[in-house]
């Protein structure tokens, strides 16, 4: 379904969790970051209103899109991260260079995410241009930092059923 049919912070109570004991990283790419901010915001508020402590969230940055999977290791390595949320936002160019970039987060961020059996979460918008950006950043359709905390805590509540 695309997302100009779904409004990305709507989500179903299922696998919703008490999340008071868990521990989460959110990494942030630098890059376009009034979106990436905006993304950030609706993550971490989203956390909070679930029940996650906010002495439990914690904030850090890269350079680029390109290095939130580095960075998600080096935060998802850490036994006491329960679920790593990575942030960013790649807008199309004139070049190829996007596609590069796109394909390299999403595989390097599922990577981690089986290397270290935790959830990482692909919170990374790839928009053509500023604003389809800016609409899935708190606009029109909702904000994908919504979804992918909401996606980290339903990860964590299909866990603890296994
Ligand atoms: N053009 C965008 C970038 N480019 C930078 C790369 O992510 C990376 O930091 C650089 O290639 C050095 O390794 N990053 C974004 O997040 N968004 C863009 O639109
Ligand atoms: C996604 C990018 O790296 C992009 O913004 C770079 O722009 P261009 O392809 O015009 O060099």
């Amino acid at each position: 379904m695309a997302t100009n049919l779904k409004n990305l912070s709507d989500h179903s109570e299922k696998n919703i969790i008490n999340v008071a004991n868990n521990k989460f990283a959110i990494i942030v790419s630098e890059w376009n970051d009034e979106v990436t901010e905006s993304l950030f915001n609706g993550a971490y508020e989203t956390l909070i209103e679930n029940g996650v402590k906010k002495e439990n969230i914690i904030k850090h940055y890269v350079p680029g899109s390109y290095e939130l999977s580095l960075g998600a290791q080096w935060l998802a390595q850490k036994s006491d991260i329960d679920a790593v949320i990575c942030l960013g936002c790649v807008i199309q160019g004139e070049t190829k260079h996007f596609d590069f970039i796109c394909d390299a987060v999403a595989q390097g961020i599922t990577n981690v995410s089986l290397k270290y059996n935790k959830p990482v979460i692909f919170g990374v918008l790839t928009p053509n241009n500023q604003q389809q950006a800016l609409d899935r950043a708190g606009g029109k359709h909702g904000n994908k930092g919504d979804e992918a905390a909401i996606t980290a805590i339903k990860m964590l509540g299909l866990v603890q059923q296994l």
